[in-house]
């Protein structure tokens, strides 16, 4: 599709979006981003929209009324079912649209508010999307941000950065007393971080061919042009300690907790770092003890009523006797993923959707060779890592899951962000927040 026809589309799918109140003048948050008007030619704009590839908004409206078809895994073979059907409710951002952006200028390679300006914002403008900019200056402070937040001022909450700065700014709105009609809001994800797993599953779930760097920020700004949200599915993670979190991520122990946590050096290499860090962590291949029990999702009929964890037990009592207690007690790595990618080149879950209903639980059982768990990872580039069939490799769609690890040295990650390793467990919440997405 030429750039021009592209530039028409997204124009014309904005003139049938509703309209909202006009935008008040509101108080500028600690730093505000200055209007760069050189940025907003009209041609950055054309340019920046041909590179996009999702489907136009109309597309896209009638594809929310079919929920077979939503079923459809865009690209690569099927590797899991999805366990609910989605009586998805999708709405469109209203225009004008005010957006919220909370913008991490160190996530990533570092680049992120000079990409913001030169992709992100001309391509709002053409939109009817108006930003503020609120440049965090240290960690947790999008979480605070968003725990005192008069909401009624966004249409939108939109995060450019990794995915450990929408961890923060979900659960410092799980911490409001008006937690339930916070997660209304609609949140995007723009990519600014080195591992941008969400945005990598939105563009994929929209249908886009896989891409990285700026040309999944320009995928992702043109799906926040459109405007279309719908729900997403969280877990709540509880510990041993007592900590509870909120997580849309996925959450990690073993290998590929280790990669993560222990590349956090390589960050200012972008995506490359978890390439390095595999390689690392494959060199001294460790074996994690502990015991894994699960809730299988076909055993379940209905939904828990967020957020109390009505499938779970307290963490020192143990599991129901409906659910499964794997019988090994050694493993190289247990990742329980709710998104489709795992990071921008990692299609770990390719049946995932945001609001399926499924915890993806893999595992791997500790024997494996280092040449077969490299192929693992090789594999996962296309998301074919299941067809390998290899023995030491589980994949199982659950609803809740626990973890008792032997010991408590190591790292634990929810969303990317490192945990103590200590016993956890968590549990799927169904459609419970609303998040912008192409599909
Ligand atoms: N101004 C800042 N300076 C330093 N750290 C920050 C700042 N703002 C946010 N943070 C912290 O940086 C951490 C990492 O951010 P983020 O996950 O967004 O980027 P990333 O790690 O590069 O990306 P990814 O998670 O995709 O790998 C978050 O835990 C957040 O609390």
């Amino acid at each position: 599709m030429g750039t021009e026809r592209r530039s028409a589309e997204l124009r014309s799918s904005l003139r049938a979006a509703p309209r909202g109140r006009p935008v008040p003048s509101r108080p500028v948050p600690s730093r505000l981003l200055p209007a760069d008007k050189e940025l907003c030619r009209a041609g950055d704009i054309g340019a920046s929209l041909g590179a996009s590839a999702g489907p136009s908004l109309q597309d896209t409206v009638l594809r929310s009324q079919d929920h077979s078809r939503l079923l459809t895994k865009p690209t690569g073979p099927a590797v899991l079912t999805p366990c609910s059907p989605p009586g998805a409710s999708y709405g469109v951002l209203p225009r004008p649209c005010r957006a919220l952006v909370l913008l991490n200028p160190q996530s990533g390679a570092g680049r992120a508010l000079e990409d913001f300006q030169a992709v992100v914002q001309p391509m709002l403008a053409d939109a009817d999307i108006t930003p503020t900019v609120f440049v965090t200056e240290r960690p947790h402070h999008a979480q605070e941000k968003v725990q005192d937040e008069d909401l009624s001022q966004w249409d939108v909450l939109v995060v450019m950065s990794g995915d450990g700065l929408l961890h923060e700014v979900l659960n410092g709105l799980m911490e409001r007393p008006d937690w339930e009609q916070a997660l209304q809001t609609p949140l995007c994800i723009l990519p600014g971080g080195s591992g941008n797993a969400l945005a990598a599953s939105i563009n994929y779930y929209a249908g886009n061919d896989h891409v990285a760097k700026k040309k999944l920020l320009t995928n992702c700004t043109f799906i926040l042009c459109k405007g279309l949200h719908a729900p997403m599915d969280l877990v709540s993670l509880s510990t041993a300690s007592g900590k509870r979190f909120f997580s849309f991520l996925g959450f990690g122990w073993g290998f590929i907790a280790d990669v993560d946590i222990d590349s956090e050096k390589y960050r200012r290499l972008g995506n490359a770092r978890f390439t390095l860090g595999t390689l690392q962590c494959l060199v001294r291949l460790r074996i994690y003890q502990g015991r894994l029990s699960y809730l299988p999702a076909a055993a379940l009929t209905g939904d828990g009523e967020p957020p109390a964890d009505t499938l779970l037990v307290p963490l020192g009592q143990p599991v129901p006797p409906h659910w499964v207690v794997v019988p090994e007690e050694e493993f190289v790595c247990v990742y329980a993923i709710y998104q489709s990618h795992l990071g921008t080149n990692l299609l770990m879950a390719p049946a995932a959707r945001l609001h399926d209903g499924c915890i993806h639980l893999f595992y791997v059982r500790a024997g494996i060779s280092r040449v077969a768990l490299l192929k693992i990872f090789l594999a996962m580039g296309r998301g074919t890592h299941l067809e390998l069939n290899c023995p030491h490799l589980h994949c199982v769609p659950v609803r809740a899951f626990r973890l008792e690890p032997r010991g408590s040295a190591g790292v634990m990650t929810v969303d990317g962000e490192a945990l103590a390793c200590e016993p956890v467990q968590g549990q799927i919440h169904g459609r419970m927040c609303r998040v912008v997405t192409g599909s």
